[in-house]
């Protein structure tokens, strides 16, 4: 029988298991003695850098069989843990729950926080600046949709800074109360996730009406109450639900990503592997962006992302949120941004995060 053959295995693993467990404990016990030195200088209890470099060095160190991305899950969710004795913090997102922006506060801070779901962007940044949350995490950026502009324009306004960055893949799933769309007459969604998945819908259900609501999730729990509504949504609002999916991953383009911000009081130290975001404008002349850019190119500092937004003042202007490698702390990266500020009409930096693609 298998089962005798399990029995010796299963015992093998109940022993590992009780030494993880105290090897944890023992690392929470130092978690928690860092969080008595950090309370008295009242030093930040969340370092993005310090989780990026253990994460990396997980990574790189692991010997297998286990593959690293999953062994960086289950360290991210260790840190976690070991950060709530310290203190748990609390991440303002865009809600409700179960959305993707919900999905990239995990994939930051793991599973031991306090989300509290806002309503709107603009009150994830007014909760972070008002302290009733240390951090906030928004849409910045979506690979097939483009920029999401509300956060664009909040950023130039912010007080906060960029302290960290997220990227998930954005799955999206037809799903309905029964698994079928036999009762289905209408699909809801975001705009944004029915754009992302518009030549599908149009191959699949040319004739069934869509409707854009205020969330994937809002989609959900309204086809959840309505067996004539069908929705798309992730497969986590789908669970939450208990929706059955009708088709899986029907996105357009399958490596369709999401970048979100982590925005919050902390300047982030540097990791050794970083990245820094910044808007610039410029007076409306011939060249002046050309130039503007030289001292990039002059201090051997990598452009990793232009974007451009007009100011809206009235005259063609433009405000240009610009990402390179490095932190503004880095040598070449703090005299190309002073040369920068010196000729720009307008110069933010936003902030300096561990580097995560
Ligand atoms: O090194 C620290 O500063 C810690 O607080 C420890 C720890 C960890 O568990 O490794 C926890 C929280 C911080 O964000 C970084 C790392």
């Amino acid at each position: 029988m298998s089962e005798d053959k399990l029995l010796p295995l299963r015992q093998q693993i109940d022993a590992i298991d009780a030494e993880i467990l105290a090897l944890l404990n023992r690392r929470a016990q130092i978690a928690q003695q860092v969080g008595h030195v950090k309370a008295e200088t009242d030093a930040p209890v969340f370092r993005p850098e310090r989780e990026a470099q253990v994460l990396l060095k997980v990574a790189e160190r692991n010997p297998g069989p286990l593959q690293g991305s999953d062994v960086q899950t289950i360290f991210r969710e260790v840190m976690s843990a070991c950060r709530a004795l310290e203190r748990r913090v609390t991440v303002a997102y865009l809600g409700p729950a179960g959305t993707f922006s919900e999905q990239a506060v995990y994939q930051q801070f793991g599973h031991a926080v306090e989300s509290l779901a806002c309503a709107s962007i603009d009150e994830v940044f007014r909760a972070a600046e008002a302290g009733t949350a240390d951090f906030g995490v928004v849409p910045v950026e979506n690979s097939s949709e483009g920029v999401i502009n509300r956060t664009l324009d909040l950023l130039l306004q912010t007080t906060l800074s960029i302290s960290g960055e997220v990227a998930i893949p954005i799955h999206h799933s037809l799903m309905s109360k029964d698994g079928t769309m036999t009762a289905v007459t209408r699909i809801c969604a975001h705009s944004q996730a029915l754009a992302q998945c518009n030549a599908w819908l149009n191959q699949h259900y040319p004739n069934i009406q869509r409707q854009a609501v205020a969330s994937n999730a809002e989609a959900a729990r309204m086809a959840s109450e309505d067996a004539t509504v069908a929705a798309i949504a992730g497969e986590v609002a789908g669970k939450k639900y208990d929706l059955q999916i009708v088709n899986a991953h029907i996105q357009d383009d399958p490596h369709n990503r999401t970048r979100f911000a982590v925005i919050g009081r902390l300047q982030t130290a540097a990791s050794g592997r970083d990245q820094t975001s910044l808007v610039l404008s410029v007076a409306n002349k011939a060249g002046a962006v050309y130039n503007l850019l030289a001292p990039l190119a002059k201090h051997g500092v990598s452009m990793t992302r232009f974007e451009s937004r007009p100011a809206r003042m009235g005259s063609w202007e433009y405000y240009f949120y610009v990402d390179v490698e490095g932190h503004a702390q880095d040598e070449k990266v703090a005299m190309a941004l002073a040369e920068l500020k010196q000729s720009a009409a307008f110069f933010k930096l936003l902030g300096s995060y561990p580097f995560s693609h």
